[in-house]
């Protein structure tokens, strides 16, 4: 490889290197076609070779600083490296060898200028900037990267050294390369030294969400440029082998497949894998079939079982050879088993992700069983005791207590003993009764048990219900229709944003790293050791077996502990002694400001019956603040009034848009004043934002906001600054994901159409994006971006194209989500009327129109135990933040907006990343909000963009 001069004055050589003969020339040619080269300076010794360069002269104006302090960085690290150079690569097939990240971005812009205007050179770059000790320090991507030429996903060849390659590939940020046809010309057979081959695999009891996991992955590899394959049939699938079982898949094999239940590709409990016998065979097979890398999609058994496969993997191979079940070559090629596993399970048992695959599908389930035998059970005032699976793990029993407020849940990791739980449980029951409920449900985890682990069954439970409290009970077991259906929003999202990762991951493995396991912690999917987080698992199940509760307890995630200890706060509210003194007891006031979204009064009544619980007096401030500013209504919450809140839609105590200036400050200061609160908690959207911000400059003038201040965002739009979720924004996209799946089955029957579905959401693209890859469209048009007629056509043509190659197939209804504010002129029903115009006779478009409909029906379970998570950390802030705030409340010398301690007293409460945060509403007002747009200036879900396009394989032209 040439050694390049990285910069000098103004000028400066690069070194090129190409991955195919093909491109290596085009590219020569473009260079010294357009860039003015000089063609002498070709250096590829006539004939071409891989890693061949060529010199280019390139004319930059560089900044001398710049140069300089490149220049000493450069020399730097290279000395450190042993002379070697830094590198940049392209992603798709090119590498340059420069110096600094600024002239990158220049060099690519000059050069990106010219290939607009000559669009055979259109291919997409992305350049990765490696040091020379090949550490990546810098993305950087053309801004045009529409592929004109022959459509090659792209390929890096096993010349360049594996580390940088695999680098490359997981460094590549999907959002800016090319957006691929979905016409992938049919990829040639695996030569000795071709692509990777990725095979995924389902295992143990299927999940919901386990097919977009599939999808997600096929895909994704063979947009890398790797072959798919999948195992049929969990692990006995690589126990029989051969063609049947191990199988190649297409682009077009995964057609459809987001919006079906259970696993397409079959899945088992295979005996045979756990015995050597029948991980030697898997270890055959999987090599005969030439796989380099296998993703499982499974539960805490099925990784398990991964994780032993892979560590048993070398004398598995050693033993093949000896056997001369397989040749030297293969035993040198697959010496390491690069493996990969995506949780895929309903009963969420897996430390370190905080979800799996398919767990809110079956709490979904779970819920609705539940809210419908609410009706039956209200009509007889009956008791029911629904028996959830889980097999050894709480969460779904826990999870659906705290979205229905069931009266009392049992679940293996906090057994007590049988007098215990009976009285316990008959106590609460009666108290419950006793002030007027008249439904009794007690949900009972599959592996409940008592302190001695004597296993409590349903029939258990109805006994002491009948016998003791003298209900009227019947036992309902929900089996198998828990783990039926189709996947919710959550886990199509979560499984197609782990199916892309785990590809990354894979590629990115190299013999020394650990094996990956793909996680999700809060809103962010995240890489676990696959072996570490296999162990914290099973140390649950021992603790649990040895009898050590305690410490079972504490090897689940802090977020089961804090919803656990949530749901025993609530399910006793008002009938315990309060938690805290008399002194510490506060008013605490809560206000809904916005349109209805999800979860709003599982937020009231999970505020109102914690508050209770700690001793705290929690007022409702009815109909937003023009009903406060009327005095229409403030009353305190009483527990029988809230009754079946946790479950119901809309806002019961009412919300409209108006913001206290709006409404009259001065009136609002004064009944604040009057009331005495000392806390307030606000749920809502933008408006409700705008409200804290208000409410916090005020504090000068009034005194009486002079409180600790908090707002739980709630909107479907998401478009709250400080959160990336906000309540609502989960049951909305189940709303419109649903009618989607309707629509999309309309469109497939009619054959040849495609709907145009108008979505909410004011200016935020969230609802659209994430229902889109969601729901596979092919296309969907966002505010932040809106619709470029260059977009338009190309979308047109790409439609028309998938069309033309469906012939009439099943599973081709094509969709188009365009949020109403994406283009004011073009309302869905034109932009039907436009494709079908354009199309001239491919295709016709239909618009659909779900308006409110997308605010939702019951909020989901997400929304439900969400809201009761947040109210809980609200009111824990208002305690928090009394003291701060105490002292300067009373005296205007004292009191300054500006010190950070009291900055701090009026926040919002967010998820951002893995955490759950507060950040002041001066932060976030001043700093991070667009105010104009009604949005926040950073848009987090952008990734998720990227992704949904490229999965369906939409062109995007920038
Ligand atoms: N210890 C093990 N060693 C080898 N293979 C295992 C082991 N444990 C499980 N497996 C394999 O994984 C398969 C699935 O495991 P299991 O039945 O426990 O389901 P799971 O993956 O935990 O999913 P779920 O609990 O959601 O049903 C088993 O049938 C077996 O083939
Ligand atoms: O479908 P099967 O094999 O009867 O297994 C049921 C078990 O599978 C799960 O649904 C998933 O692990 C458990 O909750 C349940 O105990
Ligand atoms: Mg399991």
């Amino acid at each position: 490889m040439t050694v390049n001069i990285p910069l000098v004055n103004g000028t400066s050589y690069c070194t090129l290197t190409a991955h195919s003969k093909e491109t290596f020339d085009k590219t020569v040619d473009f260079y010294c076609t357009f860039l003015q080269l000089e063609r002498q300076s070709y250096s590829s010794n006539s004939t071409f070779l891989y890693n061949s360069s060529i010199s280019v002269k390139l004319d930059l104006e560089v900044d001398e600083i710049k140069q300089r302090k490149a220049e000493a960085r450069y020399e730097e690290l290279k000395s450190k490296s042993g002379n070697k150079d830094w590198r940049v690569l392209v992603s798709e097939s090119l590498v340059f060898n420069t110096a600094d990240i600024q002239f990158n971005k220049q060099t690519l812009d000059h050069i990106d200028a010219p290939r607009q205007a000559y669009p055979s050179y259109l291919f997409p770059m992305q350049l990765y900037t490696l040091d020379p000790l090949g550490n990546v320090v810098g993305v950087t991507s053309t801004k045009n990267a529409v592929s004109t030429m022959p459509t090659h996903p792209p390929v890096l060849e096993e010349k360049m050294p594996s580390a940088i390659a695999s680098k490359a590939q997981s460094y590549t940020d999907l959002s800016s390369c090319v957006k691929t046809s979905n016409n992938y010309p049919s990829l040639p057979k695996q030569s000795k030294h071709g692509r990777k081959a990725i095979a995924v695999m389902t295992s143990g009891g299927d999940a919901p969400g386990m097919n977009s996991n599939v999808r997600a992955i096929v895909r994704s590899a063979i947009f890398k440029g790797c072959r798919a394959f999948v195992v049929m049939e969990g692990y006995s699938g690589l126990v029989h082998g051969g063609p049947e079982y191990i199988k190649e898949y297409s682009w077009e094999d995964v057609r459809g497949w987001s919006s079906e239940g259970g696993t397409n590709i079959g899945t088992a409990r295979c005996m045979e894998f756990k015995e050597r016998d029948g991980r030697l065979l898997g270890a055959q097979h999987l090599i005969e079939a030439g796989v380099d890398a296998l993703i499982v999609c499974g539960g805490d058994g099925s990784l398990t079982g991964a994780d032993l496969f892979r560590a048993e993997w070398p004398s598995l191979i050693a033993e093949l050879l000896k056997n001369n079940r397989i040749t030297k070559e293969q035993h040198t090629r697959y010496q390491h088993l690069n493996i990969c596993g995506t949780v895929g399970s309903i009963d969420n048992d897996m430390s370190t992700t905080d979800a799996t695959i398919g767990a809110y599908s079956a709490l979904d389930r779970i819920c609705k069983a539940i809210d419908y035998v609410e009706a039956t059970a209200n009509s007889h005032s009956r008791a029911f005791v629904v028996e959830v699976m889980g097999r050894n793990c709480g969460w779904l029993a826990l999870l659906a207590g705290i979205a229905t407020s069931a009266d009392y849940i049992l679940i293996p990791e906090k057994p007590s003993s049988s007098r215990e739980w009976q009285e316990q449980m008959c106590d609460i029951v009666s108290k419950h009764r006793k002030r007027g409920k008249r439904t009794t449900i007690v949900i009972v985890a599959e592996g409940a048990i008592s302190n001695d682990l004597t296993p409590i069954s349903p029939a258990d439970v109805h006994k002491v219900l009948v016998e003791k409290l003298g209900l009227d009970t019947r036992i309902t077991t929900l089996g198998h229709v828990q783990r039926g259906g189709t996947a919710v929003a959550y886990d199509r999202i979560l499984a197609s944003l782990q199916g892309v990762e785990a590809v990354n991951a894979v590629l990115d493995t190299t013999p020394d790293t650990p094996s990956p396991l793909i996680a999700i912690n809060e809103n962010k999917i995240t890489r676990k050791s696959l072996v570490d987080s296999v162990r914290l698992t099973k140390s649950v199940a021992e603790a649990i077996h040895s009898k050590d509760f305690k410490k079972a307890m504490s090897l689940r995630d802090t977020e089961f502990i804090e919803h656990l200890n949530n749901f025993m706060a609530i399910n006793s509210a008002d009938h315990n002694e309060p938690k805290l003194p008399s002194d510490k007891r506060l008013k605490i006031a809560i206000v809904n400001v916005g349109a209805p979204a999800g979860g709003i009064n599982s937020a009231v009544y999970s505020m109102a019956t914690y508050c209770m619980s700690q001793g705290h007096k929690p007022y409702a401030i009815y109909n937003g603040w023009t009903g406060l500013a009327r005095h229409e209504s403030v009353r305190s919450l009483d527990w029988k009034s809230m009754l079946g809140w946790q479950s119901l839609g809309g806002s019961e105590i009412g919300t409209n848009r108006a913001t206290p200036e709006e409404a009259d400050l001065g009136m609002i200061a004064y009944y604040f004043q009057k009331y005495q609160f000392d806390g307030l908690i606000i749920v809502g959207g933008f408006e409700a934002f705008v409200s804290l911000h208000q409410l916090e400059k005020a504090r000068d003038s009034y005194a009486a906001f002079r409180i600790p201040m908090v707002l739980i965002p709630a909107t479907l739009s998401n478009n709250v600054p400080g959160s990336e979720y906000s309540l609502g924004s989960d049951t909305a996209l189940n709303a419109l994901m649903e009618y989607c799946d309707v629509i999309k089955q309309s469109a497939s029957s009619t054959r040849g159409r495609a709907f145009v579905v108008d979505v909410q959401g004011g200016n935020s693209g969230f609802l659209a994006t994430c229902t889109s890859l969601a729901v596979g469209a092919q296309a969907s048009y966002v505010p932040e971006e809106g619709i470029s007629l260059d977009q338009l056509s190309q979308d047109i043509e790409t439609l028309a194209e998938a069309f033309e190659r469906s012939e009439g197939r099943g599973r081709f209804g094509k969709l188009i989500l365009k949020s109403t504010n994406a283009s004011k002129a073009l309302s869905a029903e034109n932009l039907a009327k436009v494709m079908t115009a354009e199309a001239e006779g491919r295709f016709d478009a239909k618009s659909a129109i779900p308006g409110h409909v997308q605010q939702g029906g019951l909020p989901s379970p997400i929304d439900r135990t969400r809201a009761t998570r947040l109210a809980i950390k609200a009111v824990g802030f208002i305690e928090t933040k009394q003291e701060i705030i105490r002292e300067a409340r009373a005296d205007d010398e004292e009191f300054n907006p500006e010190d950070k301690e009291i900055e701090s007293t009026a926040a919002v409460l967010g998820v951002k990343g893995s955490h759950i945060v507060f950040t002041s509403i001066r932060q976030l007002y001043d700093f991070e909000a667009d105010v104009a747009k009604r949005m926040p200036k950073i848009i987090h879900w952008e990734g998720t963009r990227a992704i949904a396009d490229h999965l369906v394989g939409r062109k995007i032209v920038q």
